[in-house]
């Protein structure tokens, strides 16, 4: 079966995109891997590609797009984007985006909890392809999984793309919630009070609840909020630790979608009236308007409330 399976070509070559194009060379397909300083024609490498995988930051979708958009891109070629991240322009997701761009491709989401170190490892890891296409959700599924990548179907494209989006802010609060060293009860207080926070976002953004409870909502959240391996969480743990953002981005590796997230999110909150207590401390940190203890402070001062409402 995968003997006369697609050509793939991973767009983006930073680690994500590496990390992808590696899981699918391990199934033996023939992978290409291009990036904006890999100096080869775009149009050459894709010639004969028929799947697509978008692993660039949420800053290079909409140019990636746009050279896509000039070559004339065949209908039958599937499109998979791995990006998680708000277009600061116009707010959407990139599955909007490319959505919006190619009709009539067939499109799928990418998305779950997956440290890109931990996967090179060869670690056990799952993730979740989404479409309204399953066809081409469930080719993906065959494509990447692996004896240690396991990947399960969604037909919630959008849900399992915000999922994975939203939780990079939360990533930045529970670095500062380590970095102060609140404890455990503190962490788990932020960590559950962060999903019904992404819940509400998210399906007013158009994603299903139910999704948010699975390995691209409850999971990536988990995973990018516990570990040091995430850029976002870094961000807020030595936030924490009194490094200003310029220092911190300065010796960081690869991206943390996490901070153009926030601020976009504010904007998508403050335009549909959304309750987004912690995004708002967030953000406030990252503008260094307030210490990561005044953070605190604001999120444990507010009006006492009922826990579900
Ligand atoms: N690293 C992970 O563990 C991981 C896991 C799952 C999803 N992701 C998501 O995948 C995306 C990429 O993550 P990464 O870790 O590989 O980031 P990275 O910073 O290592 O790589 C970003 C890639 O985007 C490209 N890019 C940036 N701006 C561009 C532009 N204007 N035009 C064209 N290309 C541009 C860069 O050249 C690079 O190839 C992010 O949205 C991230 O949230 C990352
Ligand atoms: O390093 P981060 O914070 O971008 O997290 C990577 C992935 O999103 C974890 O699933």
């Amino acid at each position: 079966m995968l003997e006369n399976a697609k050509k793939i070509t991973v767009i983006g070559g930073g680690i994500w995109g590496q990390t992808l194009a590696n899981l699918a060379r391990r199934n033996h397909l023939a992978v290409r891997v291009w990036s904006r300083h890999s100096g080869e024609d775009l149009g050459n490498v894709i010639a004969d590609t028929e799947v697509i995988i978008s692993a660039v930051s949420i800053k290079g979708v909409a140019p990636t797009i746009e050279k896509l958009q000039q070559l004339q891109l065949n209908s039958c070629t599937i499109i998979v984007t791995a990006t998680k991240g708000l277009d600061p322009i116009t707010t959407r997701t990139p599955f909007h985006l490319w959505n919006q761009a190619f009709p009539d491709n067939s499109l799928v989401v990418l998305s779950g909890p997956n440290l890109a170190k931990e996967i090179n490892q060869g670690l056990p890891a799952a993730t979740v392809v989404a479409s309204y296409a399953p066809k081409a959700a469930i080719l993906l599924q065959k494509l990447l999984s692996g004896e240690s990548f396991r990947v399960y179907l969604n037909s919630d494209p959008l849900g399992t793309e915000l999922g994975g989006t939203l939780k990079n802010v939360m990533a930045i609060a529970s670095g500062v919630c380590d970095g102060l060293q609140l404890g455990t009860n503190a962490k788990s207080a932020l960590l559950t009070r962060a999903l019904p926070e992404i819940v509400r976002v998210g399906t007013c953004l158009g994603g299903c609840q139910e999704t948010f409870f699975g390995l691209s909502g409850l999971g990536d959240l988990l995973a990018t909020c516990n570990s040091p391996l995430s850029r976002n969480y870094q961000v807020g743990y030595q936030l924490a630790l009194g490094l200003s953002l310029p220092e911190i981005l300065a010796k960081l590796e690869g991206t943390a979608e996490g901070i153009n997230t926030t601020e976009v999110l504010m904007r998508i909150a403050q335009k549909k009236f959304l309750y987004v207590p912690i995004t708002c401390q967030v953000d406030r940190l990252l503008r260094g308007e307030i210490s990561p203890q005044v953070a605190v402070d604001e999120l444990m001062r507010r009006d006492l409330k009922a826990e579900f409402d």
